[in-house]
């Protein structure tokens, strides 16, 4: 699963886009259960897990886990008794870059592989369903589904269900992204913000949604400026990341086509012609030194892939018989399934997330 900025500067729980820089991998066995050596039970199941980090969490509290878990109970499928997982993610967690999406959308693939297995997998509307639940909102997990650039919303009538649709996204730009060497939870950054917000500001957000979506398609860079500007959620997190009005006028003066706050916080991301991204990073760099802020600054392609799942087919002649490692470049992956392409009807389009060439 990529990493994702969600939000975009002002598409709220709205827009996201896929980071492939970044990814979480999990993989799930079915195994025998050893009383001397599982000691986690989460919904009767018996859990050997293996990760570092987040990934590491225990059972009841693994979002990997409890999509898993949530995948199975919407199936209406047993569980095999035990399962090994092992999880290895290189995103950079509570960051604002989607290590949380990347985790239950990974869980719902995973368990999707096995279900599949059992002639009753979910459509990909039920597993955006699931995430969008889990997570709370499904800007982000919508991205780590499709890939590319994606627009989420959740339909007005009594079932509430989550949409989503792939974007147009010229392929024009590059992401640099600032990320503090801070944590940033989004349940805190999400608690900054006010219930309701004036009329004024949420006209301001809604034309700029409309311009960033149609300056995305089109490769319009120089609208994005102010089609990433925002008024629902950065005000309100500046509180908590006050180091982000900074970073984002050092990056505009710096070449960037435009700049917002990545997910809930706390990086920062840009985004940039490819010729100038050098010297945003420069810019963005000096930004987080002259803030007082230790932190990384890093480019990245964006849109890319989203959410692939398969089978890993362990190639006899290379590992013994209850080899227990986590798969490795001996073993051979099939892919069953690709950014959900297959079922992306069921969400929206016809089609996974489209980059058009250069404008
Ligand atoms: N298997 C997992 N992998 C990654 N993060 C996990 C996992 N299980 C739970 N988490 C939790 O997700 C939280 C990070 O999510 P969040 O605050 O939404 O930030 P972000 O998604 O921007 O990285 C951390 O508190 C982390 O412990
Ligand atoms: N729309 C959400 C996005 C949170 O993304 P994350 O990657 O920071 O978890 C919000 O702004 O709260």
């Amino acid at each position: 699963m990529p990493a994702t900025s969600a939000n975009l500067g002002p598409g709220f729980d709205c827009l996201g886009m896929a980071l492939p820089r970044w990814e979480l991998r999990a993989w799930l066995t079915p195994a025998e259960v050893d009383p001397r050596r599982w000691s986690c039970t989460e919904h009767q199941v018996r859990w050997n897990l293996r990760g570092r980090g987040p990934a590491a969490a225990p059972p009841e509290e693994n979002l990997v886990v409890r999509a898993i878990c949530a995948a199975f109970a919407r199936a209406g499928q047993a569980h095999p008794p035990a399962w090994r997982l092992a999880i290895r993610s290189t995103i950079p967690p509570a960051r604002g870059l989607g290590s949380s999406a990347a985790a239950i959308v990974a869980g719902l693939a995973v368990a999707n592989q096995w279900l599949r297995r059992a002639g009753r997998p979910l459509t990909p509307g039920e597993l955006l369903q699931l995430a969008a639940d889990l997570e709370g909102h499904a800007d982000n997990v919508a991205a780590a589904l499709l890939g590319g650039v994606v627009l989420a919303w959740r339909e007005a009538d009594a079932a509430q269900r989550w949409r989503a649709t792939p974007l147009m996204l010229a392929n024009r730009w590059l992401a640099v992204l600032a990320i503090p060497a801070v944590s940033g939870y989004t349940h805190e950054a999400r608690g900054a913000l006010p219930a309701t917000v004036s009329h004024g500001d949420a006209a301001f957000n809604v034309a700029r949604v409309g311009l960033l979506v149609a300056a995305l398609a089109a490769g319009r860079g120089e609208l994005l400026r102010q089609a990433m500007e925002d008024r629902l959620h950065q005000p309100y997190r500046m509180r908590l990341f006050p180091w982000l009005s900074t970073l984002i006028q050092r990056a505009l003066a710096a070449g960037a086509d435009g700049a917002c706050l990545s997910g809930a916080g706390p990086s920062v991301l840009a985004l940039v012609r490819p010729e100038r991204a050098r010297g945003v990073a420069r810019a963005l760099a000096s930004g987080l030194a002259a803030a007082g802020i230790d932190g990384r600054v890093v480019l990245c392609p964006v849109g890319g892939p989203g959410c692939r799942s398969g089978l890993v087919v362990r190639r006899a002649a290379r590992r013994p018989p209850g080899d227990r490692r986590a798969p490795s470049r001996g073993d051979d992956f099939v892919p069953e399934s690709q950014g959900l392409a297959a079922g992306l009807a069921c969400l929206d389009g016809p089609a996974a997330a489209r980059v058009t060439g250069p404008a």
